[in-house]
């Protein structure tokens, strides 16, 4: 009988604009005796895991690889015996933010020897036209996916993580706000909004606090709404925002959270990414697995952050 490895890196060599280095990172993970999967396209880190069903599975790519992870496992069920580790190679590592994972690789490894473990909520999106995504961290609809698109590749190269501060000011001036109509654990509400960000983490598009009370381990979703607010209301949010501060209590800023989410937006075309990839559809309805999904964590790490 063949012996089934327990440890399992996928590593995606396009991270960070092409410089994720597997060369780097074999040595620093050489002692966990992994099994190695370099994606050679896109689609082969969620085919990685997916078929993993057991032990280990480390990450070491952007947040898009980390994504594609959880899709993996979240087809297969989200096996329980399976521990997700994230070594962080992308542009924004958003996720490793809120799971306190360093950006430096050797500091990374040294919280994959601590080992400290947690269950995260995972969370599902059901799309209109059929079919589903799961994602881990953050989707986000309206200006912030359309700034996630607008962050291309070569944006992502040249710029790194500035990339995301210049599509942010281009879309800023041209995004026309749309009415949403929510259904949050059944009770209905009607916003006109810039961005809607459904937060199980806490970051997207590169450190933005898109849902900054987020708590990876309640059983919730945050949904953090930016109204048609005026310029001036948006001139007073943004530096909040990048200061990486609470901004939720202020003007134009709707927040709540529940369990089951239901969206739907007129004009029915606003884009929505999930962990800062684009979806290939509208979302209709996104639901919480509690606690689907054991993940190594930083020793900062806490589900908590303001009540
Ligand atoms: N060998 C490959 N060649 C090209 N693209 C790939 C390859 N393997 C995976 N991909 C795709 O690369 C994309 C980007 O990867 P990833 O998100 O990890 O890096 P990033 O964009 O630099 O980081 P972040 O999302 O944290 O800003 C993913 O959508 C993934 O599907």
């Amino acid at each position: 009988m063949a012996v089934v490895p327990e440890v399992r890196v996928i590593c995606n060599p396009a991270s960070r604009g092409g410089s994720c280095n597997p060369g780097i990172l074999r040595p620093l993970l050489e002692e966990f005796g992994p099994e190695w999967v370099v994606t050679g396209r896109p689609g082969d880190a969620a085919a990685a895991a997916r078929e993993w069903e057991e032990g280990l599975l480390v990450v070491a790519g952007g947040d898009g690889t980390v994504n594609e992870a959880v899709n993996g496992l979240g087809m297969a069920g989200f096996p329980e015996g399976v521990t997700l580790a994230i070594i962080p190679a992308g542009t924004g590592n958003d996720l490793a933010q809120t799971l306190a994972i360093p950006p430096d690789p050797e500091e990374a490894v040294e919280i994959l020897r601590k080992g400290r473990l947690r269950r995260l909520d995972a969370a599902r999106i059901r799309l209109r036209s059929g079919g589903e995504r799961f994602f881990v961290n953050v989707a986000n609809g309206g200006a912030g996916a359309r700034i996630s698109e607008a962050v291309d590749k070569e944006l992502k190269s040249r710029w790194g993580r500035l990339a995301y501060l210049r599509a942010a000011l281009e879309v800023a001036q041209e995004f026309e706000p749309r009415e949403l109509h929510l259904v949050l654990d059944g009770e209905r509400r009607d916003l006109r909004a810039i961005n809607v960000a459904v937060g199980n983490c806490r970051y997207a598009g590169g450190g933005w606090p898109a849902a900054p009370r987020a708590n990876p381990e309640d059983g919730l979703l945050d949904l953090v709404v930016i109204e048609d607010v005026g310029l001036h209301e948006l001139l007073e949010l943004g530096p909040l925002a990048l200061a990486r501060t609470d901004y939720l209590e202020a003007e134009g800023v709707f927040f709540t959270r529940a369990r089951d989410v239901l969206i739907e937006a007129s004009p029915p075309d606003l884009e929505f990414t999930a962990d800062g990839e684009p979806l290939s559809g509208e979302p209709a309805e996104f639901a919480v697995f509690h606690r689907a999904l054991g993940v190594v964590v930083g020793l900062e790490y806490t589900p908590d952050v303001l009540p």
